[in-house]
């Protein structure tokens, strides 16, 4: 199997969880968000390396509660914006094959979606997962119906997304040069006009973003323990 390192942003402030403090540092029963989301990789034996962004403050925090993650190997300052966090870690570290970027909010990655993001990088080089919407989605102006979206054409969209690393980065440098705003790793991708592939991810993988998200953390957890 290839191997691959993971960068993890950290970087955010959580405001739409409206604590007094950073989201990532929530715990989950006893385990803060972020050391469950970084454990997910220290259990792949395919993951070599994991790096984060972390707000300047909060780095000695996360080197604490991160202590005895035996693969992190560095937590480096982050920016502004998502894009600009992982745009600090890709310039700080090791060349890697491949790279996987994932959310420090998304605890709940499982095996089964890293293998297949594992099996299709090496031959599709961007790769993402993501889940069918349950719902019907239509397109609306203001508060009118437009059009019902046919749902076999849409997914949405987690991470981990992998890439190879040589595309990642010519993806991020072309993204800052032409000041692309984005909201996912492969948006930079597309637009180098670089095809994306999709591979499944599992409903189970919410972003922690809202205070309801915490009780949807819980029931998952609980679900877990059977
Ligand atoms: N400047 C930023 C902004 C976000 N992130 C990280 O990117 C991930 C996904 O972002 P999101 O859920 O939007 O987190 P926040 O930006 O913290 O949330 P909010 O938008 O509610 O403030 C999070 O793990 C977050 O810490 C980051 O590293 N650097
Ligand atoms: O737009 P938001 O700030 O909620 O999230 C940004 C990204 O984290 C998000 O788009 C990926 O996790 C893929 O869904």
């Amino acid at each position: 199997m290839m191997k691959y390192t993971v960068i993890i942003p950290a970087a955010g402030m959580g405001s739409r969880m409206n604590t007094d403090y950073n989201k990532i540092f929530i715990p989950l029963g006893e385990v803060p968000v972020i050391r469950m989301t970084v454990e997910k990789f220290e259990a792949d034996p395919d993951c070599n390396a994991i790096y984060l962004a972390g707000r300047k403050d909060e780095i000695g925090t996360l080197h604490e509660i991160l202590a005895g993650c035996t693969k992190v190997r560095g937590i480096i300052e982050g920016g502004k914006e998502r894009q600009h966090s992982i745009y600090n870690v890709l310039g700080a570290i090791e060349p890697a094959d491949y790279v996987f970027v994932h959310d420090g909010a998304r605890p709940f990655v499982s095996e089964e979606t890293l293998t297949h993001l594992k099996e299709a990088v090496p031959v599709h080089k961007a790769v993402i997962c993501g889940v069918r919407p349950k719902d019907t989605l239509k397109r609306i102006d203001g508060s009118t119906v437009e059009a019902t979206i046919d749902r076999d054409q849409v997914v949405a969209v987690h991470t981990p997304q992998a890439f190879d690393y040589e595309l990642l980065m010519s993806a991020y440098r072309n993204a800052l040069e032409n000041e692309l705003s984005v909201t996912d790793d492969s948006m930079m991708v597309e637009a180098l006009g670089v095809s994306v592939h999709v591979t499944p991810s599992t409903y189970d993988n919410i972003k922690i973003t809202t205070r309801e998200d915490l009780k949807v953390a819980q029931s998952i957890m609980n679900k877990g323990e059977g």
